[in-house]
């Protein structure tokens, strides 16, 4: 007997040695290639810094003044021509890089796509496209051609986009031209920005922050001036997260109101709960001039029958019609630090002086909505993520939910009934994971009610809109977003109902939200992890999100613009 036992501990320990030393081995490859792309990535940032004095110094920096209105302007006119616009962007972006760390890669061929428009130009019967030469960074997991799309797993290097995704083919059509990739934090399911490739992206408010994640990259380039425009992507908030963190502007239309074809999501085959991709700028009028002119005839219409065939309504846009505007400041479910809480009260006074109604609207059951958004971001209880992590390098700021994901089925159900008297949220969480296909089949109905329950709410009331937290902290340290997941509620809300939802910078932190930080109630631990988190913010960004139904992305640009400019009225007031 005893030699069976000896014999079944031997194969044991062989298997064993040889898993560890397969993994050591795939890890080792790994790490060569991350090596090779760290050095490619230099050699990209050494390259295009060499090539700046192609153009005048005071050219660059004269372009760099400008407003994304007069570089429109200034490109449309001939005043400057595309490849001087892009020497001044790729200056400003590797300025911004070397304080942020947000690329992972110039995009070569943007100098002779800029090249291209520039001789086009020369011809008198040429009509200048839209976005003639105006620079556009892109989330580096949206296809473009030749360029892989790791997504952050180090696993994804070298597998390179053999087209351009349907939405850099229109910016290029429109005469924009890509011309840098953003970094993303690993999976892109977080709210981070960090991989074992290209490393940890900082807030440029504060470098020991997060500039916001999925699109981190994007927010810390574009808060620092080093791209007049990005392409972000979000399925929980990866747009208006990073864009509240960093003080810019951004917007998730409803899922089909763009095209997707060519962009990499976080998790594939996941039905209502889509990803959207979208604009994000320095300013509002910005992302409502991409869109304007995308939905604008008929390229994306004929060329992505997935998009729904809405053109843009600039009646609804540019209308003076008075809005009634529901709102409100915590959602029963997490509750946001008081800066999040008075940048709500504020956007709210700056709309009612512009004439509209303001009322109080309590969204129903978030708790609800929250576990459905768990439930339909995990339909495989997080088997498609672990796998690709335990192929990869995992990063340090994924590991809470990788923990989490790992524990057992029935023992998550055992510790979500454990945990309900002291941790009722974790519990909540802990409860989500569909056991099955009849489980899974739930889920999509109980979205699918809460779809109806949510929008007849709106309807009873009477609402064009909703105005609410994006989040419930400002920018935190790296190591926080993923200890406190649930509180992008307020974000994955508008992903399970697939509205429009923007957000539009209303504040900054101040010392008094900072005193007032100190009445924050603790009743669990992730109460305590907010509460930490957001001390030692004073002077961060603080926005306001602003939400329409479905195809109303007119209305939601709408109200954020008038927020806006009643932000800059109060500003210009007080200086
Ligand atoms: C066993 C219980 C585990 C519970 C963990 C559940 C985690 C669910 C996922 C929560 C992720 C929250 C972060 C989302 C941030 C935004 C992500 C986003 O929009 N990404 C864009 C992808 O294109």
């Amino acid at each position: 007997m005893w030699w069976i036992l000896a014999l079944i501990g031997v194969l044991t320990a062989i298997y064993w040695l040889r898993r560890r030393s397969a993994r050591g081995r795939q890890v080792a490859k790994l790490q060569m290639a991350i090596e090779r792309r760290v050095e490619e990535r230099q050699r990209s940032i050494d390259g295009v810094r060499k090539s700046l004095d192609s153009i005048d110094a005071s050219v660059r920096s004269a372009i760099q003044t400008l407003s994304f209105s007069q570089l429109v302007e200034s490109l449309q006119e001939g005043k400057y021509s595309a490849a001087q616009a892009l020497r001044a962007y790729q200056e400003k972006a590797i300025a911004a890089h070397e304080k942020t760390n947000c690329l992972t890669l110039f995009i070569h061929e943007a100098e002779s796509w800029a090249a291209e428009l520039d001789e086009k130009a020369k011809s008198s019967d040429y009509k200048k496209p839209p976005l003639f030469g105006i620079p556009v960074s892109i989330k580096e997991c949206v296809n473009v051609k030749g360029y892989d799309q790791t997504r952050g797993y180090a696993q994804g290097l070298g597998d390179e986009a053999k087209e351009d995704a349907t939405i850099v083919s229109h910016l290029k059509a429109l005469g924009a031209v890509p011309f840098v990739l953003t970094n993303v934090p690993q999976s892109l399911l977080s709210y981070a920005c960090s991989n074992p490739i290209y490393g940890t992206t900082g807030n440029p408010y504060d470098p020991t922050k997060v500039p916001g994640g999925s699109s981190g990259g994007e927010s810390a380039l574009i808060a620092s001036g080093g791209s007049p425009l990005g392409i972000g992507g979000d399925v929980g908030g990866s747009i208006r997260i990073p864009c509240h963190f960093t003080g810019i502007a951004g917007i998730k239309p409803s899922h089909i109101r763009l095209s997707h074809r060519g962009t990499r999501g976080s998790v594939p085959g996941r039905p209502l709960i889509n990803a959207s991709d979208g604009p994000m700028a320095a300013d509002v009028d910005t992302c409502a001039f991409m869109l304007r002119h995308m939905w604008t005839g008929d390229w994306l219409f004929s060329r992505d029958p997935y998009v729904a065939p809405v053109p843009w309504r600039e009646e609804i846009y540019s209308s003076e019609r008075k809005l009634i505007i529901g709102y409100y400041d915590d959602d029963k479910w997490f509750l946001p630090t008081p800066a999040l809480r008075r940048a709500v009260q504020e956007a709210k006074e700056i709309l009612e002086k512009a004439g509209h109604r303001l009322i109080r609207f309590d969204p129903p059951d978030v708790s609800a909505a929250f576990s459905h958004f768990v439930s339909a971001v995990s339909v495989d209880g997080g088997t498609y993520l672990l796998n690709r992590l335990d192929n990869d390098i995992l990063d340090d700021t994924y590991k809470p939910i990788v923990r989490l994901y790992r524990i057992p089925l029935l023992v998550q159900r055992a510790l979500s009934y454990l945990l309900r008297p002291i941790y009722p949220r974790l519990a909540t969480a802990l409860r989500c994971m569909p056991r099955n296909t009849s489980e899974l089949r739930s889920v999509y109905e109980r979205i699918e009610l809460y779809r109806e329950r949510f929008t007849r709410q709106m309807e009873q009331l009477g609402l064009d809109a909703i105005i609410c937290p994006v989040q419930v902290m400002p920018a935190v340290p790296h190591d926080v977003p993923m200890k406190v997941f649930a509180t992008v509620s307020y974000t994955g809300l508008f992903n399970l109902l697939d509205y429009a939802a923007g957000v539009v910078r209303v504040t900054e932190v101040s010392e008094e939200d900072e005193q007032a930080l100190e009445n924050y109630p603790v009743n669990d631990p992730w109460d305590k992890v907010v509460k930490e988190a957001s001390k030692g913010a004073v002077g961060l960004p603080i926005a306001v999100q602003c939400v329409a139904p479905p195809f109303r992305e007119e209305i939601c640009l709408r109200v954020m613009r008038e927020i806006e400019t009643g932000v800059r009225t109060k500003t210009d007031r007080k200086h």
